[in-house]
């Protein structure tokens, strides 16, 4: 069972590569823009139960399984079973939340705008977090989605295709309008920072607070994938033809 969940992460692993290869082809920034950050990336996985109810809506706190927020990093790539539960909301125009500033946690719950992401076999369903809207401009735009509790008994499987724990992501190269923070976002202090949002009662979170961990995480040795870095590495080898490359290799497969 462990190989299994191994090699799906492996998979999942390399769909997510690919996604931010052909994103950065997309956008037009250089090739590597987005990969270089997610070496040694955070990827996570959360295997989700969400038990049945007696009503299922996607609105309100009656028959809520996750309430609306959006996630944290680069990409969201989830399935789901064949029971459905899934609401996505597109952001509006104006609409800017940062949720690195402040939690966009339960935002417009009850809005009109959610869209019920039916179950298809074999379908992911795929989506931008924090860290791509941050770096685009809100080009991208991190995707609030909630679950809402069905009358079967539900299954999913979310993950998570990240930054480098010591990442500090910068505006990519023509998505820079001068957002905040100019010093970029410590992918390591905003993940911590969700987690202690979210889990204030978690003794890992108690644990967190006793040591200071915020402090900790200010220290250089846990930025090491700093902004120049990053740009370095992609002007020493890097550049658009090279993504254009990777798109007409990908269309032979
Ligand atoms: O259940 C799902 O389909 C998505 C779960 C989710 O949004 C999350 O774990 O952050
Ligand atoms: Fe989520």
């Amino acid at each position: 069972m462990r190989n299994r969940m191994a090699e799906y992460m492996d998979h999942l692993g390399e769909s997510g590569e690919k996604l931010l290869q052909l994103t950065e082809y997309g956008l037009g920034v250089p090739e590597g823009s987005l990969t270089r950050l997610t070496q040694d990336g955070w990827h996570h996985m959360r295997v989700l139960r969400f038990p049945q109810h007696n009503k299922t809506n996607g609105k309100g706190k009656d028959g809520r399984g996750i309430g609306s927020h959006p996630d944290y990093g680069l990409l969201i790539i989830a399935a789901q079973d064949d029971v459905g539960g899934l609401f996505v909301r597109p952001q509006y125009k104006d609409e800017k939340f940062a949720n690195w500033k402040q939690s966009s946690a339960g935002l417009k719950e009850d809005d009109d705008e959610w869209v019920y992401v039916p179950p298809q076999p074999g379908v992911f369903t795929v989506f931008p977090g924090d860290m791509m809207q941050y770096m685009t401009n809100s080009y991208l735009p991190s995707t609030p989605h909630k679950v809402g509790l069905n009358r079967r008994e539900r299954y999913a499987f979310a993950y998570f295709h990240e930054p480098s724990f010591q990442a500090v992501a910068r505006p990519l190269p023509g998505y820079d309008a001068g957002q905040e923070p100019h010093d970029g976002i410590h992918y390591g202090t905003h993940f911590t920072n969700m987690f202690m949002r979210n889990y204030p009662t978690r003794i890992t979170t108690q644990r967190m607070l006793a040591e200071d961990r915020q402090r900790k995480l200010a220290e250089p040795a846990l930025r090491t994938m700093t902004s120049e870095s990053v740009s370095e590495a992609i002007n020493s080898q890097a550049s658009l033809s090279g993504a254009a490359r990777f798109w007409s290799e990908g269309q032979g497969q």
